[in-house]
C-alpha cells in the first residue's frame, strides 16, 4: 500500500488523465465486446457505454409509454433495450408472454428483479424484504399470502368503501371552505385523500395529508396539525417525491455512476428513505405496545400492520420459518411491506383517478352515461352507499377499466429462474423481460377499434382473451390491490358525480401526466358546482 501511494504521489496531472483515458478505453472495449458477443442478438436502439440506449429517449419519448410504442413500430414484437449496462428484452405480443402469465407456483417467472441483478437498487431497497422488490421467491410468497388474504377479503372491501365515503365527506368540507367556485386540481386532492385513506386502512393511523394540502391553498381558516404529524407528512412527502427518480437512477446506472460519480445523489435518496423508515419503525413499536397492553386477546383490527405482526409472532411461537432457508419475518420486513403497500397504492390510484376525470370530461357521451347510471342507482345525493348498491355501477366500473387499458400505470418486468425458450430463442436464467403493454392493449386482433375510448367493451364482454388485459400485471405476481384500487376509484367517481356538476378545465390542452417509475395523471383541473 505505501508503495502504491508513493507511485500515485509521483504522478503528474497528465499521467493521471492518461491513466483515466486508458481505463475508459478498456471500459468501452469491454462493453462492446460483451455487446457483440451477447446471446440472441435482437434489433433495438444501439447502446452507448454507461447510459445504454436511453440517450434516444428525448422530448415526447421521455414518457416511457410513447418510447416503447415507437420502438415496437420500428423493431417489431420482440426487441432489446439497454438501460445503462442492463439489457432488457421487450415482448409486445400476447403470444410471447404466455409463460410469464402462467399462474403456477412452479413458474420460472415469479421474480420481478432477481437478487444481485441491480446492485444499486439493492443498496436502496432490500431485495429479501417486502413484496415489490423481493428477489427471494419463498420470502415473497409468505408475505404475499397474508397480504392477498387481507386485500381480497370482502371485509376489507366493505371497510374500504365505508372509509372512502368518510374521507370523501371530509375532503368536501375543505372544498366548501375554499369556495366551490374555485378551480380544484383533482389529481392532487386524490393523492392526499388516498394517502390519508391508505394509512388509516393499513396502519390504523389518522393522518393529515388532506389538511396539509388544504392549508397550502387556504388564505384563511387554516387547520391545526400536531407538530409530530406535520413532520411525518413532510418526511412521507419528501421520501415519496424522490422514489420514482431514485428507482430510475438505480435501475439505469452502473455501479461506477451510483457509487462514485453520483455518490451524493445516492446518499440523498438513501437518507430520505431512512428518515421514512424511522417513522414506520415508530408505528410498529406503538402497535406492539398496544397489543401487549390489550393482552393480545382483544379483537385486533385486521389491518395490514396487525396481520403482518401476527405472521411474525406465529413464526416465532411455532419456531417456524416463514419462507424456507431459516427465514423468519422480522420488523424490517413488516416495515418494508407496509411502505410498499403505501407506495404502490396511493399515488398509483390517484394518478388513475386524474385520468378518469379527464376521459369522462373529454370523450363525448361518457359523462352523460356516468350521470345517468348514478341517477338510476343512487337513491340520494348524500346517503351512505352500501356494497350492494355499489355493485350496480357497472358502467362506471367499465370506464375505469377502459382508462386503465389506454393508460397503464406500470411497466411489467420479470426475470427467469431457469433456462426458457421465448420467441424461438433460448434464454439463460437471469434474463430480464419487459412486457410492452401498450402494443398489446392497442392490438386490433385482440380489441375492436382499439384506438376508440369505448367503456362498453368491458360491459359487452368483447375482449377476445382476458389474459391480454395487463393493467394489473400478470401471473401470481400481479397486483394484490386491484380490487381495493377499483373500489376506491369507483367510490370517488360515484361520490363526485352524484353531488356535483363537474366542469373539466384545460380541455384545449393535452392531458398533463408524468411518467417516472409509474404513469400518473397530474391534471384534472375542474370547477365543481353542487347539483340542485
Ligand atoms: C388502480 C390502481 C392500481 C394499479 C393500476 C396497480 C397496478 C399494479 C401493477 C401493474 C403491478 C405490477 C404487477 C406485475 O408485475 O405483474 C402492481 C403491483 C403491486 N401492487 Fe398494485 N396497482 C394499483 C393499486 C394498488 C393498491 C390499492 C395496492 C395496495 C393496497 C397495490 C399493491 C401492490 C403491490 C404490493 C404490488 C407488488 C406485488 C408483488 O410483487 O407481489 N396496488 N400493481
Amino acid at each position: 500500500m505505501p508503495a502504491l501511494l508513493s507511485v500515485l504521489a509521483s504522478l503528474s496531472l497528465i499521467d493521471f488523465f492518461n491513466i483515466l483515458f486508458i481505463l475508459l478505453i478498456f471500459y468501452v472495449l469491454r462493453f462492446y465486446i460483451d455487446y457483440f458477443a451477447r446471446e440472441n442478438p435482437l434489433p433495438g436502439p444501439f447502446p452507448l457505454p454507461l447510459i445504454g440506449s436511453l440517450y434516444q429517449a428525448q422530448g415526447e419519448m421521455k414518457h416511457w409509454e410513447n418510447w416503447y410504442l415507437h420502438l415496437h413500430k420500428k423493431y417489431g414484437d420482440i426487441f432489446e433495450v439497454w438501460f445503462g449496462p442492463t439489457r432488457k428484452i421487450f415482448l409486445s405480443k400476447s403470444g410471447l408472454i404466455e409463460k410469464l402469465a402462467a399462474k403456477s407456483t412452479k413458474s420460472n417467472f415469479l421474480l420481478r428483479y432477481s437478487s444481485g441483478s441491480y446492485k444499486g437498487l439493492e443498496h436502496y431497497a432490500n431485495p429479501r424484504r417486502g413484496m415489490f422488490f423481493n428477489g427471494n421467491i419463498s420470502h415473497w410468497r409468505s408475505t404475499r399470502k397474508v397480504i392477498d388474504n387481507l386485500l381480497m377479503s370482502p371485509n376489507y372491501q366493505r371497510e374500504t368503501l365505508k372509509k372512502s365515503q368518510i374521507y370523501f365527506a371530509e375532503m368536501e368540507e375543505y372544498w366548501k371552505l375554499l369556495r366551490n367556485d374555485n378551480a380544484l386540481l383533482l389529481s392532487a386532492w386524490a393523492k392526499n385523500f388516498l394517502t390519508d385513506l391508505m394509512y388509516d386502512l393499513n396502519v390504523g393511523r389518522r393522518c393529515y395529508f388532506m389538511v396539509k394540502y388544504f392549508n397550502s391553498l387556504a388564505n384563511s381558516g387554516k387547520k391545526e396539525i400536531p407538530t409530530e404529524e406535520l413532520n411525518f407528512c413532510n418526511d412521507h412527502e419528501q421520501a415519496t417525491s424522490v422514489i420514482g427518480e431514485a428507482l430510475i437512477f438505480f435501475f439505469t446506472s452502473p455501479e461506477l455512476v451510483w457509487r462514485y460519480l453520483f455518490a451524493h445523489r445516492t446518499q440523498r435518496y438513501i437518507q430520505s428513505r431512512e428518515t421514512w423508515h424511522r417513522s414506520y419503525e415508530k408505528f410498529i413499536h406503538q402497535r406492539l405496545d398496544q397489543r401487549a397492553q390489550s393482552g393480545y386477546d382483544s379483537k385486533l383490527k385486521p389491518d395490514a400492520l396487525n396481520l403482518l405482526l401476527d405472521l411474525k409472532e406465529e413464526s416465532a411461537l411455532n419456531n417456524k420459518d416463514n419462507g424456507g432457508d431459516n427465514y423468519r419475518m422480522d420488523e424490517e420486513d413488516i416495515r418494508d411491506s407496509l411502505q410498499e403497500i403505501m407506495n404502490a397504492s396511493a399515488s398509483t390510484t390517484a394518478g388513475v383517478f386524474g385520468y378518469i376525470i379527464e376521459y369522462i370530461g373529454r370523450i363525448p357521451g361518457v359523462k352523460e352515461q356516468v350521470e345517468k347510471e348514478i341517477r338510476d342507482h343512487a337513491s340520494s345525493k348524500t346517503n351512505t352507499i352500501n356494497i350492494e348498491e355499489f355493485a350496480q355501477f357497472k358502467y362506471i366500473e367499465a370506464v375505469i377499466y377502459e382508462v386503465l387499458r389506454v393508460r397503464s400505470a406500470f411497466m411489467i418486468e420479470r426475470t427467469n429462474t431457469q433456462e426458457e425458450t421465448i420467441g424461438g430463442y433460448k434464454w439463460k436464467p437471469g434474463t430480464k423481460f419487459c412486457v410492452n403493454i401498450q402494443p398489446i392493449h392497442f392490438n386490433p386482433d385482440i380489441w375492436h377499434d382499439p384506438n376508440e375510448f369505448r367503456p362498453e367493451r368491458f360491459l359487452n364482454r368483447e375482449i377476445k382473451n382476458p389474459k391480454t388485459y395487463l393493467s394489473f400485471g400478470l401471473g401470481l405476481r400481479s397486483c394484490p390491490g386491484r380490487l381495493v384500487g377499483i373500489t376506491i376509484l369507483k367510490a370517488m367517481t360515484v361520490l363526485l358525480y352524484r353531488k356535483y356538476n363537474v366542469e373539466l378545465l384545460d380541455t384545449d390542452m393535452p392531458i398533463k401526466y408524468q411518467n417516472k417509475f409509474a404513469n400518473a395523471c397530474i391534471g384534472a383541473r375542474v370547477k365543481l358546482t353542487p347539483k340542485k
